[in-house]
């Protein structure tokens, strides 16, 4: 059941209020719990992305956004209205790439964004559009011989036809080739700097690398990372390795403050790993490496195959994808 109190939520009327609200989201299909409880809020400029394994229900979450599921508890808002329904005060005001096409295959490109004009009431001229997605050449040809990434562009630009102020995009780049990739990077980032509130769901971590102002990591329902991209990484750690020199022994090894160290044999050797926490995300690595180097002239060694790993986005998702076995499907 959709619960219905306002109470605690923001005031929409706040301009910088948030334009999206996900409260202890629960989603079921049967007996199976897709979505577990998550919250977030994306205010207008704002890209939030949605990561996760495979099945995690980031769909499932904007298919529930978009009003297509009633959530099965918790509070979804819009500009603070429940989009169970698609109520039509928010008609035109949300977009979406979704992962079903839904598109008409024997319309003309042209076609298929003139068809959009005709639901909207300030509809975005098409030829604009089709400059926009870098399909001018293509406005004439049916929809159906279009490639895949094609595809993809001409649904962004149908979700853009309204002028939406929030845009849901789940994978919207799959498929496409890097220029393509990059074209609908900068459309993105254009309609961020415009004022739109994005929900972004990708494989692609560059591109939320690229264009999250915050992320979260979904496994299995839940959120199980959630920040900035500094905040995310903080969480993490930087890598420290190098061959234990034979003159010491692994007892001797230093412990410099905020590492951790692990000794392992490969290749019939000792190696050193020191995982390095700490929010001075961007210094971090230097303090300790400082440490060690200094500990290793004292004792007049050398430490060989010095490497130093900063942490990943990849890194942070293969934890999370890892810590209960690969993604649940
Ligand atoms: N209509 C449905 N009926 C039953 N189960 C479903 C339905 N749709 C999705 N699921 C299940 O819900 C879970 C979440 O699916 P969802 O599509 O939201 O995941 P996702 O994070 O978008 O995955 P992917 O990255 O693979 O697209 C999966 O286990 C999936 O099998």
């Amino acid at each position: 059941m959709t619960t219905t109190s306002t109470e605690s939520l923001p005031d929409r009327t706040a301009p910088d209020g948030p334009a999206v609200v996900v409260r202890d989201l629960h989603q079921h299909y049967g007996d199976f719990e897709a979505v577990k409880g998550i919250s977030f809020e994306i205010r207008p400029g704002e890209l939030f992305a949605l990561l996760g394994t495979n099945g995690a229900g980031k769909t499932t979450t904007i298919e529930t956004l978009e009003g297509f599921r009633r959530p099965s508890s918790g509070t979804l808002r819009v500009f603070g209205t429940d989009p169970y329904g698609q109520p039509a005060a928010l008609r035109g005001r949300t977009g979406a790439v979704l992962q079903g096409n839904g598109l008409m295959e024997d319309l003309t490109v042209r076609e298929s964004l003139v068809l959009a004009h005709d639901l909207v009431s300030d509809p975005r001229d098409a030829d604009e559009l089709l400059e926009l997605v870098a399909l001018t050449d293509k406005a004439r040809i049916p929809v159906r011989q279009l490639s895949g990434g094609q595809k993809r562009r001409l649904i962004l630009a149908q979700a853009l036809v309204a002028r939406p102020e929030v845009l849901y995009l789940d994978e919207p780049t799959t498929g496409m080739d890097p220029e393509a990739r990059h074209t609908t990077w900068r459309i993105i980032s254009e309609l961020k700097r415009q004022g739109v509130a994005v929900l972004l769901t990708t494989h692609y971590l560059e591109e939320a690398e690229r264009l999250a102002d915050r992320l979260a990591i979904m496994h299995r329902g839940e959120i199980r990372v959630e920040g900035t991209l500094e905040d995310v990484l903080a969480s993490w750690g930087d890598r420290v390795t190098f061959r234990v020199p034979e003159e010491v022994g692994t007892d001797d090894l230093p412990e410099p403050s905020g590492a951790e160290a692990a000794v392992r044999t490969r290749d019939g050797r000792l190696w050193a790993t020191y995982t390095v926490g700490g929010a001075d995300v961007e210094s971090r690595a230097h303090r300790v490496v400082s440490e060690l180097v200094a500990w290793a002239a004292e004792r007049g060694v050398v430490l060989r195959n010095l490497q130093v790993r900063g942490a990943s986005l990849e890194d942070v998702f293969l934890q999370v994808a890892g810590a209960t076995g690969l993604a649940e499907q």
